[in-house]
């Protein structure tokens, strides 16, 4: 029997120190060089181990030098049993620090630096014609002073060249199923459940999960029973993974992690991704959530750099009577008017009296964002990070009584488009059009959610550029001839329809064009 491997003092010039940590194949040392005193970091494993990731790393690392994030191999051999490495001192894996925080998820504005950086490094890697294959947060470690803010890639064991260096060329696909290599909570769909060969997109695709994985609480939920240790546990979580919808995966989060997963997922085999936009992707929405939008790794987290200013309680009426005036409002009888009808559904006030009230309030847990209407002169400027503002404003569209309301929520949803420097359109903002839908149409139907309906469901097509402008020059032009509420509804979803097939789900000019109308049309319709 093979007992304990005994490991030697020093390596090369190398003198073996702490140990940093252990794998699959060896261990890692905290090293000095008995010359220079030089600190670094020094991979060990046993020349003839089964799988000598120290070797294919040793290939891989000249590729990457020089790059953001990239460790650099100092040394690097094979000295009597054994092969090592030596490499920069890091620090911790994301991994660990996100473990020792205690928490069940990770705050957006950190989950966007870390997509920013390591979409960077996959840039760099793939640049170099190199595939990483194991993305995972142990893969994913900080530098030390002064490089504390950068992540840096690790393990290169299971890396590839996807570049033939004779040809040049991409290595080719195959129908054959291959053995897995990768790891089990983030390997692509593809190339877990599937047995395809990795490429570009699968890197990406293992970065994408990684973050809704931290976005989510608890994690995502193949990985809640720990490593399979049998071949039906794996097979469980290649089934499961499988199965998970984007949407379903992602519910709840910001719409940019739904779209980057099936962006991924939709890349052709040998397709250069568009690592620059998906950067900038998650640089607005960290911007629009509130944070600085910067790459940085800060740890811990800062708070948002927006502060939200504190609600203020609903004037003058107690809940009781404006419950009563919601319930007479809606028993009015309008004939053939278009107002809205009588409706079943109205929700209860806020249950907190006003003290010393001046203002309309729409509360939100845990960020509330004014909203008030035009008619008691108040600062009507949405405050508050996008999602907070959309969500407020989509409580709001919920709770308006009548077609003036309505009209100054919708001019308020214009301005918060307006004031942000991404106009795509995301999640909140889809909640927002389909609680206007809900109020514009028949009251007693229950609410289409967009999980529910079609129009989002599996991979959607992209509508030609031509279509979608044709659509909304025509929405635009209805929208002023609408003459019930009926119409609008129509109208709205018709809207959310074409914003939601176009690229990168953007509402343009002729967007914002249509929405004004829709808040004038409103206005006339009372
Ligand atoms: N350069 C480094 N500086 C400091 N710590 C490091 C460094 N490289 C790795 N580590 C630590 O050692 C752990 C194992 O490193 P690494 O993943 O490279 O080894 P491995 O043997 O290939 O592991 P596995 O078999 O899990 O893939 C890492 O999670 C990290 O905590």
């Amino acid at each position: 029997m093979v007992g304990p491997l005994v490991y030697p003092y020093t390596v090369g010039n190398w003198r073996l120190c702490d140990k940093l940590g252990s794998g699959f194949s060896g261990a890692i040392f905290k090293a000095t060089n008995v010359h220079s005193g030089q600190v670094m970091a020094l991979k060990l494993q046993i020349k003839d181990h089964e799988c000598p990731t120290n070797r294919y790393e040793r290939y891989i690392y000249p590729f990457l030098q020089g790059g953001k994030g990239m460790p650099t191999l100092w040394a690097g051999g094979e000295e009597g049993p054994w092969d090592y490495l030596v490499i920069d001192l890091l620090g911790p894996s994301l991994d660990s620090l996100f473990r020792k925080s205690g928490k069940s998820c990770m705050d957006l504005g950190t989950v966007c630096r870390i997509a920013m950086q390591v979409i960077a490094r996959l840039q760099f890697m793939h640049s170099r014609g190199v595939l990483h294959r194991d993305i995972q947060l142990g893969n994913c470690v900080v530098g030390l002073y002064p490089n504390q803010e950068t992540i840096y890639m690790i393990d290169f064991g299971f890396s590839k060249c996807y570049i033939d260096p004779y040809t040049k060329r991409h290595i080719p696909d195959s129908d054959q199923k291959r053995m897995f290599v990768g790891n089990y909570w983030f390997s692509s769909v593809n190339v877990h459940c599937r047995g395809k060969v990795p490429s570009r997109r699968d890197d990406l695709e293992a970065c994408a999960l990684m973050l809704i994985h931290l976005m989510t609480p608890g994690g995502l939920s193949w990985t809640r029973n720990g490593v399979p240790k049998t071949d039906a546990q794996h097979d469980r979580i290649i089934r499961e993974k499988r199965k998970a919808r984007p949407e379903e995966v992602c519910r709840g989060l910001p719409v940019q992690f739904e779209d980057f997963l099936r962006y991924c997922r939709r890349l052709k085999f040998a397709e250069c991704p568009d690592y620059e936009k998906w950067i900038d992707e998650f640089r607005q929405l960290s911007l629009e959530s509130g944070y600085r939008g910067e790459e940085q790794f800060i740890w811990p987290p800062p708070a948002p750099v927006t502060t939200v200013r504190p609600s203020k309680p609903r004037p003058s009426q107690a809940p009781d009577e404006v419950e009563r005036i919601l319930n007479d409002l809606a028993n009015l009888r309008l004939g053939d008017r278009p107002a809205l009808g009588n409706r079943t559904n109205v929700q209860a006030p806020p249950k907190q009296a006003p003290a010393d009230g001046q203002k309309a309030v729409a509360t939100q847990k845990d960020d509330p964002v004014e909203i008030s209407d035009e008619s008691d002169g108040i600062d009507r400027r949405p405050q508050g990070s996008k999602m907070a503002q959309l969500a407020s404003l989509k409580q709001a569209v919920s709770k308006a009584s009548d077609n003036t309301a309505l009209s100054g929520l919708v001019a308020d949803f214009v301005a918060v488009l307006k004031a942000h420097p991404s106009k795509a359109l995301t999640k909140q903002g889809f909640g927002f059009l389909d609680a206007l839908y809900k109020q514009l149409s028949d009251p007693s139907v229950f609410i289409v959610t967009r999980s529910a309906n079609s129009d989002r469901q599996g991979e959607t097509d992209q509508e030609p550029k031509q279509a979608r402008l044709g659509k909304l020059l025509r929405l635009k032009r209805e929208v002023e001839r609408a003459t019930s509420n009926k119409t609008l509804a129509r109208l709205v979803r018709e809207f959310e329809a074409v914003t939601d097939r176009s690229n990168g789900r953007t509402v343009t000019k002729d967007g914002l064009a249509f929405l004004e109308g829709l808040a004038r049309r409103l206005k006339a319709l009372q």
